[in-house]
């Protein structure tokens, strides 16, 4: 058994109170109801009432069955589970040492078998006697590990790069800057102390929960390699820029990079500033549960840190964006919060210290426990998007990416696209590394780069993906989505232009139309838009953020209409630019295209005389956008609107929207 993360006897602390209820108490610890049927005697051990005394001395037949049942929880969990020891039936729970000792040795027996560690998280004595909770965690295999992104989002100067050093380096801090040096990947953010792009960092945890980061001894650099055959577990930072001016890169960070959670940090002495609430209220509008890091409390007066926590507490619980904050404390306030945490309602609040490293260990220990969002099911045809391409010497062309379901394997044969003209081209799979680490293969929920055979990187852009031939993956120029409009100086109308972010992709799309004349800043509507460069393969129900300069909207996609390849243009087309014209000023649906629910059901939305039709079909989905409008309150409250002025191309304040993009060459293709 590996050493204890903790062993306290805590009361339960007034935070975990307040996350109680009978149903996430069941959900998280309970053991399975199925232990119940081990031998379907209801006076056995196997019964609800002998629920707690299972592991104590059990008989074969029980043996087994614990066996089983904790390697499908192993597997269920893609390779750990947390364990409690003592809980029974209802207020039948707790047991005495000397049983809570036996059910140990038990639990290590079956975890040996099965190839896991376990460690201790912590011990509670309760009415009936003591509990004990266990992580049951898989010892590494060299090629396969957990994965989890985290996205680290905050002000300029909250102390990110600072803390995403610490805690990958094992160093601390000297508040001037000493951990991010490790960190900047550009001569100038070297100069300037500020993030620009978009940054990977990881830190490696065993099966016995420790950090398995080792700095080499020239240079101080970590190898990944290493890291990643230690780790059970890999958390990757996605440390993104917290100035302003690199709003795009952090955009696309939290959309492309599909992290699983975000940490959002904040100067305990600047407070809550700058970008702090925008960053808030993008994680809401992307559903990515947040926790907040109160950093530089070691140089902080104690009257302003309270003002922090008050101020971010208030935030927090406001309607806008309904989270249940937890000041962690302890241990216990770990557990209790991390277990919780996917469920989206909680928002575990750390203060730590980069320089004195006060209360890092907590932090840690929560990001030790954190669990996937994302669906591991490998029966599911594959599916990749590309976030990144470079050109490698002596290897060729290489893309990175997320999985984001099945399973890709070496020399698998896939599917690259869309292409400008909408079409997918037949790729081989050369070679798969993880985190730098040579693998077999890959599924989803994993980030990983592939070196492919026969094609250049300049035909590769950001955005497309790779499939499983099986998918039969359809390009589309144009989409539906439901919207909320976040902030617009003036109002919105057809033909305005913004930039798309939905995943990996990032392209400027024009309103064809909308189901309603005109938005301001608070409406919701159903909005069709249409990719200005490139068709794109997108589908129904991704979040999307619609945004340029200081206008925001956030929605989800409702519908895609599918691009078809034309075969050759016929002659009662009109010519492109003149048909572009038109449909830009009708609003109308291009040729060529069908409307579809995202499950291929083509509805004729777009053909000839009925297009247009259809403005006001489709209201906003509210439960949709009830998620979406917590936003407005935490992130664009303070945001007044200014004007009334109609933004029409040539009037909107941002340059790129003052132009008509003209239809692009490759248009012609679809038929439109
Ligand atoms: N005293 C003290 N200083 C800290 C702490 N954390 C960070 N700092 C200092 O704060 C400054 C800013 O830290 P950064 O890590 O660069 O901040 P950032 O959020 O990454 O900033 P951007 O990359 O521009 O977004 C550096 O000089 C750090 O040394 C802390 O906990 N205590």
């Amino acid at each position: 058994m590996c050493a204890a993360i903790v062993n306290n006897f805590l009361p339960n602390s007034p935070s975990q109170e307040s996350l109680k209820s009978p149903e996430s108490e069941h959900n998280l610890f309970a053991p399975d109801n199925d232990t119940t049927q081990c031998n379907g005697d209801p006076d056995s051990h196997c019964s609800g009432v002998g629920l707690k005394y299972l592991l104590v001395s059990p008989e074969e037949e029980t043996y087994e069955f614990l066996l089983t049942q904790l390697k499908q929880r192993l597997d269920d969990g893609q390779g750990e589970t947390i364990y409690v020891i003592g809980e029974g039936d209802g207020s039948d729970s707790g047991l005495t040492s000397d049983e809570l000792a036996a059910s140990v040795a038990t639990l290590q027996s079956i975890s040996t078998q099965l190839e896991a560690d376990m460690v201790l998280l912590r011990e509670r004595t309760i009415q009936g006697g003591l509990l004990a909770e266990y992580l049951v965690r898989m010892k590494p295999d060299d090629q396969d590990f957990y994965e989890i992104r985290v996205a680290v989002v905050g002000n300029v100067d909250a102390g990110k790069s600072t803390l995403l050093g610490v805690l990958t380096h094992g160093e601390l801090d000297n508040g001037r800057g000493f951990a991010r040096q490790k960190l900047f990947r550009h001569k100038h953010e070297m100069e300037s102390g500020r993030t620009s792009s978009v940054g990977n960092d990881i830190l490696g945890f065993n099966s016995c929960g420790e950090v398995v980061n080792k700095t080499d001894s020239h240079g101080g650099g970590l190898d990944w390699t290493k890291i990643c055959e230690a780790s059970a577990k890999v958390i990757t930072f996605i440390d993104l820029a917290g100035h302003e001016r690199y709003l795009k890169t952090t955009v696309f960070g939290m959309t492309g990079h599909a992290p699983d959670f975000c940490m959002l940090m904040i100067g305990s002495n600047a407070g809550i500033v700058g970008m702090t609430k925008e960053h808030l209220g993008l994680a809401l509008a992307l559903s990515v549960p947040v926790f907040v890091v109160v950093t530089k409390i070691d140089m902080c007066p104690p009257n302003v840190l309270l003002e922090t926590l008050k101020l971010l507490q208030r935030i927090l619980k406001s309607p806008g964006c309904r989270k249940i904050p937890v000041l962690v404390n302890n241990s216990d306030d770990v557990v209790v919060t991390a277990t919780n945490f996917s469920s989206e309602r909680v928002c575990p609040i750390f203060q730590i210290s980069n320089v004195s490293g006060e209360n890092l260990g907590l932090l840690k220990m929560f990001l030790n426990l954190l669990s996937t969002r994302m669906d591991a099911n490998i029966k599911e045809p594959a599916e990749f998007q590309i976030d990144d391409t470079y050109s490698v010497p002596g290897v060729g062309t290489v893309v990175s990416g997320t999985t984001l379901k099945g399973m890709i394997k070496l020399n698998d044969n896939l599917l690259l696209g869309p292409d400008a003209l909408g079409q997918f081209l037949p790729i081989a799979v050369k070679s798969i590394h993880r985190k730098r680490l040579p693998v077999k293969s890959v599924r989803g929920g994993q980030t990983a780069s592939f070196a492919l055979k026969k094609i250049k990187r300049k035909d590769i852009r950001k955005g497309m993906v790779m499939v499983s031939p099986a998918v039969q993956p359809k390009a589309c120029w144009e989409f539906e989505g439901e919207i909320l409009v976040l902030h617009h100086p003036t109002t919105i109308s057809p033909r305005y232009q913004a930039m798309v972010h939905c995943g990996s992709i990032r392209q400027t799309a024009t309103i064809i139309n909308m189901s309603q004349d005109h938005l301001r800043t608070g409406d919701k509507a159903s909005v069709r838009f249409r990719f200005i460069k490139n068709p794109e393969y997108i589908k129904a129900d991704t979040r999307m953020v619609f945004r340029e300069g200081r206008t925001k909207a956030v929605g989800s996609i409702s519908k895609i209409f599918p691009h078809v390849v034309a075969t050759a243009l016929t002659a009662r087309q009109k010519p492109h630019k003149m048909r572009h014209q038109q449909q830009s000023a009708s609003g109308k649906a291009s040729q060529g295209e069908e409307a579809t629910d995202g499950k291929g059901r083509g509805k004729g939305y777009g053909r000839g005389r009925n297009r247009g039709r259809r403005r006001h079909h489709n209201q906003p989905d509210n439960a949709t956008l009830s998620t979406l409008s917590t936003v407005e309150t935490s992130a664009e409250k303070t945001t007044s609107v200014s004007s009334s002025t109609t933004s029409t191309p040539g009037t909107a304040a941002e340059p790129l929207n003052t132009v008509v993009h003209p239809t692009p060459k490759t248009e012609l293709n679809n038929g439109s």
